[in-house]
């Protein structure tokens, strides 16, 4: 695994655990469960976005188990992390491109400054280092700065862009891309997109018309639809990912931002609701810090250092 991976990840959601972590243990530092202490349990794991469901299933399931008894934080914390671990495992999986395909259309989709672009230029980084030949198309042509961006990303990662003129098809920019990947034989092409979400309609009409004209091409593209959330932003990437769903079929799902937010737990919330897969999360702005998601660290990582799950990776230090 990459270096020190638990402590990025530590790192990066270092708010979302002292917000969780340090409530947790200023409320149960030895204490009798009885319902005036679940209640504050329940109050404490929606205050940390994990959603209603998975607060109740950890409030029910220490009502069984534990109820009358005394207990410490670091049960609470225990208990707390191997039900999150639990709702995260099935969803903790990787995008690998189909080296059937050449190449693996992706089109990626999310609300303007969620982190597309720059999830894009991580993803072209990541993938070029494992020897694939990404190509990227800078498919929100209204936005010249979005264009500009991702031809920043192109240069530093050494990978190419395909853009047009400004306000120019974006349909037709992405079909000449795909033309031109499968030409040169290139692994995987991603295609950023527009986010305009206040203008639903036309955002719809945009993402179908791109798609439509890639199935002249392939009748199977795009074969991913990635749509990438911004953490920050804690319930409203659950309503985002309802919207998104009606209009593109999600295929999965990249968390962004989890560095500097202290709502680490809506990653949770968007697992139990959507099950969608978790490609990978954000942790920082540089072109490293796109992670593969890891459920048992995630889920140490957000309720707190003092808990070691049995069969989990120790911290790298
Ligand atoms: N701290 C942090 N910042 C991030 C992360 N991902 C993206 N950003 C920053 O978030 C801002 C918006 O990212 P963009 O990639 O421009 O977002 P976008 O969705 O493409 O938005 P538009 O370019 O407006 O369409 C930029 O300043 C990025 O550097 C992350 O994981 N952590």
């Amino acid at each position: 695994m990459a270096l020190g991976f638990f402590n990025r990840l530590k790192e990066g959601l270092s708010r979302s655990t002292q917000k969780l972590g340090t409530n947790l243990a200023a409320a149960f530092t030895h204490r009798r469960l009885d319902d005036a202490a679940l209640e504050e349990l329940e109050e404490l794991l929606i205050g940390a976005d994990l959603g209603p469901a998975v607060a109740e299933r950890v409030i029910e399931s220490f009502r069984r188990t534990r109820f009358g008894n005394e207990v410490t934080d670091r049960d609470v914390r225990e208990a707390l992390s191997a039900e999150i671990a639990r709702v995260l495992e099935p969803v903790a999986i990787p995008f690998v491109p189909d080296p059937a395909l050449k190449p693996h259309v992706v089109l990626v989709v999310g609300v303007n400054g969620t982190g597309k672009t720059t999830t894009i230029g991580k993803m072209a980084l990541q993938y070029g280092r494992e020897g694939l030949k990404p190509i990227l198309v800078a498919g929100d042509t209204f936005r010249a700065a979005a264009v500009e961006q991702l031809q920043v990303w192109g240069e530093r990662t050494g990978v190419p862009v395909i853009s047009g003129p400004p306000n120019a098809d974006a349909a037709g920019l992405a079909f000449n891309a795909f033309r031109k990947a499968r030409s040169e034989n290139a692994d995987l092409l991603l295609i950023d997109t527009a986010g305009r979400l206040h203008n639903k309609g036309a955002l719809m009409e945009e993402l179908a018309k791109i798609i439509r004209v890639l199935r002249k091409f392939d009748e199977t593209a795009p074969h991913s639809v990635i749509l990438v959330l911004d953490a920050t932003t804690g319930q409203n990437a659950v309503e985002q990912v309802r919207v998104f769903k009606e209009l593109v079929d999600v295929t999965g799902l990249v968390v962004t931002k989890l560095d500097g937010s202290a709502r680490g737990g809506i990653v949770v919330s968007l697992a139990e609701t959507f099950k969608l897969p978790l490609h990978a999360v954000g942790v920082g702005e540089k072109a490293e810090d796109l992670r593969p998601f890891s459920a048992s660290e995630f889920a140490r990582g957000l309720v707190g250092d003092t808990v070691r799950l049995a069969g989990s990776l120790q911290p790298e230090e």
